[in-house]
């Protein structure tokens, strides 16, 4: 019998579907137990890996996700808010660890995870990459360095499929500064201008964000002072580094308490 950790993939025709589904195959310490789709899906019912263009891997697509869930010890979800509270639910009742890219969650939405916490670990991050979890915490301690001479923006580029803004990475960097700044992110959020927008407050932290073609994510914070600007910067040109992240994520939460946990908690950063 194997002792790799058996993953479900949901979402499992999408972008990052796809690149999860190639990582776990290949992964020595992860196995792929069962794909996911929404009912109704071309790509329920034919084996993923011919439905990706390859050889059979003996995973049958289906739009079962309790039954897909029962069979294994992780489910990795990089879907749609709705679809990953109803997985929640699902990943909850068969007690596997649940790890959570999907980004645009509302507070509402996020907080309609709290009861499935409580019964198995829930990891969810907007970005499960090493270098934007570093950006994290750098942006913490520059923020906290600098005074509100400094100006704060974020500054984010994606594809043109993206259906959210301000991206996930985003929020989680402006979260780190308004935290490295002492102040609560929903006090000073400034996001979506347009028009006579009248001058920019002292305090606020900004958000800018660019669509356009097949851009795979680029985030910056900038600091911009009178005489002199600081950019921190993170670019990824592949979206294997946030698959990476997932999967590890999966095989760490193995034997961890039920809760609610974060790429920083993976990471140990
Ligand atoms: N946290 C991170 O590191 C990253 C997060 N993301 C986020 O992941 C999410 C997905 O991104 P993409 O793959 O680019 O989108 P996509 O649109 O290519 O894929 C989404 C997939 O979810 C499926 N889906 C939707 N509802 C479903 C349901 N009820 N049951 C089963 N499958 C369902 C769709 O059919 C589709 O295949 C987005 O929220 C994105 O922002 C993307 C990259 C990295
Ligand atoms: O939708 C994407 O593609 C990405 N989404 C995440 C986000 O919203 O930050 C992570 C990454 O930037 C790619």
């Amino acid at each position: 019998m194997s002792d790799k950790t058996g993953i479900v993939i949901t979402g499992a025709s999408g972008r990052m579907g796809q690149m999860l589904i190639k990582t776990v195959l290949e992964s020595d310490k992860a196995k792929l137990v069962g794909c996911v789709e929404r009912a109704g899906h071309d790509w329920v019912g034919q084996d993923i890996g011919v439905a990706m263009g390859g050889a059979a891997v003996g995973v049958t697509v289906t739009d079962d996700a309790l039954e897909a869930f029962s069979k294994a010890q992780a489910v990795i979800d990089f879907t749609a808010p709705a679809a990953t509270i109803a997985f929640s639910k699902l990943a909850a009742q068969a007690r596997v660890t649940h790890v959570i890219g999907t980004t645009g969650m509302t507070e509402n939405e996020i907080a309609q995870l709290e009861p499935a916490a409580r019964h198995a670990v829930i990891v969810r991050a907007g970005n499960m990459s090493l270098g934007v979890n570093l950006l994290v915490q750098l942006t913490k301690k520059v923020a906290a360095a600098l005074d509100e001479d400094f100006d704060i923006e974020v500054i984010e580029a994606h594809h043109h499929h993206k259906v959210d803004a301000p991206s996930g990475t985003a929020l989680m960097l402006g979260e780190a500064a308004a935290e490295g700044r002492g102040v609560k992110l929903a006090d000073v959020r400034d996001s979506g201008r347009d028009g006579i927008t009248g001058a920019r407050k002292r305090g606020d932290i900004g958000f800018t964000a660019i669509r356009g073609g097949d851009i795979v994510g680029e985030h910056d914070v900038l600091f911009a002072a009178a005489g002199e600007r600081i950019v921190l910067r993170h670019m990824a040109t592949d979206r294997a580094i946030f698959a990476r992240g997932a999967v590890k994520a999966a095989l760490w939460g193995q034997g961890q308490k039920p809760g609610e946990y974060d790429m920083i908690d993976v990471l140990g950063l």
